[in-house]
């Protein structure tokens, strides 16, 4: 890995919520369960280069205490062709935020993931040979107090053809109270979340309506704010 290129999308740069990993792999070639370790290993490894983008040391210092008890939960999506060619374009799944710190996505040569810029525009990310999507998840955005965002994405199926897909969600455990220590939060910021427990949000997300799987509507801000995010 430490010879692996990771490159920045340009418009992400400032908040690192999207990043692309060029590995020499295919799930392919590889049992579900063989590609499941290499993820775990893989997103330890991601962990642990977000916190040294945080600061100095800080993969040191935060990786074992913080993040030593998170869970891989992968998932395998077929999207079958849309059956209505009114359409040029049919959202396979909606706009949403990840659940988790970080989420490895392979997608087929199909491509159809698409991530929204601050600006609010669809960007498309054009698959890529041995190329994984790395997201980071709501979980990281509270746990460094919003100084990484969670990425929304979403699927639009343009061709008529299945299209394949893997995630690979990182999480923390479910009782895991995630807080931002003071240092992540730097001296003179303020906190803007209060501490919350991992399965709290998780089913806050899945009780609400607006929050579901499939909404951004509710995420971390609105379940932990405790102020209103500048936007
Ligand atoms: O299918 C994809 O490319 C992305 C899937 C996704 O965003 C998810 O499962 O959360
Ligand atoms: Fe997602």
């Amino acid at each position: 890995m430490s010879n692996t290129p990771v490159s920045f999308y340009p418009q992400f740069a400032v908040y690192s919520c999207l990043f692309c990993l060029s590995l020499s792999f295919s799930p392919h070639s590889e049992t579900l369960q063989e590609y499941g370790s290499k993820m775990v290993e893989l997103s330890k490894r991601i962990v642990e280069a977000v916190l040294m983008s945080l600061g100095d040391g800080y993969e040191r210092k935060f990786n074992e205490s913080e993040f030593n008890n998170c869970q891989g939960y992968l998932r395998l999506v077929n999207y079958s062709p849309p059956e209505c060619v009114e359409d040029e374009e049919v959202e396979g799944l909606g706009m949403h935020t990840d659940m988790s710190c970080i989420t490895i996505v392979y997608q087929d040569e199909i491509g159809g993931l698409q991530m929204r810029s601050k600006g609010g525009e669809w960007i498309d990310i054009t698959p890529c040979e041995g190329t994984l999507v790395v997201n980071i998840g709501d979980l990281m955005q509270g746990w460094s107090n919003g100084r990484l965002r969670s990425s929304e994405h979403r699927v639009v199926l343009k061709r008529f053809v299945n299209r394949l897909s893997l995630a690979f969600f990182w999480c923390f455990e479910d009782e895991k109270v995630v807080l931002a220590p003071d240092e992540i939060v730097g001296e003179g910021n303020s906190r803007i979340y209060k501490p919350f427990v991992c399965l709290e949000y998780l089913k806050f997300r899945e009780s609400n309506e607006e929050g579901k799987y499939e909404k951004v509507g509710y995420t971390v801000k609105d379940f932990a704010a405790l102020k209103l995010e500048m936007k």
